[in-house]
C-alpha cells in the first residue's frame, strides 16, 4: 500500500458498490482515504469495505454508533476486524460508552483510530435548541471534544469552524475530521456550518471529509484533483 499524506477523505455516499467502486477505480489510492457511510454499508455490508481495501485505500468507516457500552464496543471491535483505518461513535453517548469502545480496541490491540461526532455539521443553534440544548453549536463542540479526549479517544468530528478552538485546547495528534467541507461558491445543501478546502487547512483540521461536491461533480477525479491542488502544502 502506498503512503497517504492527502488529508482529504472522500465520502462515497453512493446508493451501491457498483457506482461506488466505479469511482474508486478511477482515483489512485495516494490520492485520499475513502469514507464508507450508512447509505452503502446497510446496503453492500462488509464486503464494499473489503473491495476498496482490496484496491490499496484505506477506510474509514463512518457508522456513528451510538447505543449502550457494550452495544458500542462490540460493533467498534466488529469495525476494527475488518481492518477499517477509522471508525467513530457519537460523543453524546457518553463517557462509559467511549471509554468502553476504546478499551476493546486496546484489548485487542487493534491500530484503528476511533473518534467521537461532537455536533453534526448539519446543526445549527435552533437544531440543538429543538433537543433541549439551549447553547450554541461550538459551545457543544467544545465540551463533547473535552470529553471524548478525556476518554483517551484519538479525535473528533465537528466543523472546521470550531478547528481553531479545538487545536488550542488539544494538540495533535488529536484528529480533527470535519465535514461540511464546501469548494468556494458549491453549494451548501444540508450542511450549516461549512468551510472551504483550504481555509479549513490553515484552521488545523487534519482530515477533510467531501461527499456530493466531488461525488455529483460531472468530473468528480478532476474536481478531487483541483481541491486536493488548492491546499496549502
Ligand atoms: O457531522 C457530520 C458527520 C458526518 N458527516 C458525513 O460526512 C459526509 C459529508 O458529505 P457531503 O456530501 O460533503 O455533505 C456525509 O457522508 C455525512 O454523513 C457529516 O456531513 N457531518
Amino acid at each position: 500500500m502506498k503512503p497517504i499524506n492527502s488529508p482529504v477523505v472522500v465520502a462515497l455516499d453512493y446508493p451501491d458498490a457498483r457506482a461506488a467502486l466505479a469511482l474508486a477505480d478511477r482515483i489512485d489510492p495516494s490520492l485520499c482515504r475513502l469514507k464508507v457511510g450508512k447509505e452503502l454499508f446497510t446496503r453492500e455490508g462488509p464486503s464494499v469495505v473489503r473491495a476498496l481495501q482490496e484496491r490499496g485505500f484505506e477506510v474509514f468507516l463512518d457508522l456513528k454508533f451510538h447505543d449502550i457500552p457494550n452495544t458500542v464496543a462490540s460493533a467498534v471491535h466488529a469495525a476494527a476486524d475488518l481492518g477499517v483505518w477509522m471508525v467513530n461513535v457519537h460523543a453524546s453517548g457518553g463517557r462509559r460508552m467511549m471509554t468502553a469502545a476504546r478499551e476493546r480496541l486496546a484489548q485487542g490491540g487493534y491500530s484503528t483510530l476511533l473518534i467521537a461526532v461532537t455536533v453534526l455539521t448539519s446543526s445549527e443553534r435552533g437544531d440543538l435548541a429543538e433537543i433541549g440544548l439551549d447553547i450554541e453549536p461550538v459551545e457543544q463542540v467544545r465540551r463533547l471534544a473535552a470529553l471524548t479526549a478525556d476518554c483517551g479517544l484519538h479525535g473528533v468530528v465537528c466543523s472546521a469552524q470550531e478547528a481553531v478552538m479545538l487545536r488550542q485546547a488539544h494538540p495533535k495528534p488529536f484528529a480533527l475530521v470535519t465535514p461540511g467541507i464546501r469548494p468556494a461558491g458549491a453549494a451548501g445543501d444540508d450542511q450549516r456550518r461549512i468551510m472551504t478546502p483550504p481555509m479549513a487547512i490553515e484552521a488545523g483540521v487534519d482530515y477533510l471529509v467531501i461527499g456530493r461536491p466531488v461525488t455529483q461533480s460531472a468530473d468528480p477525479v478532476a474536481t478531487l484533483k483541483d481541491i486536493i491542488a488548492s491546499l496549502p502544502s
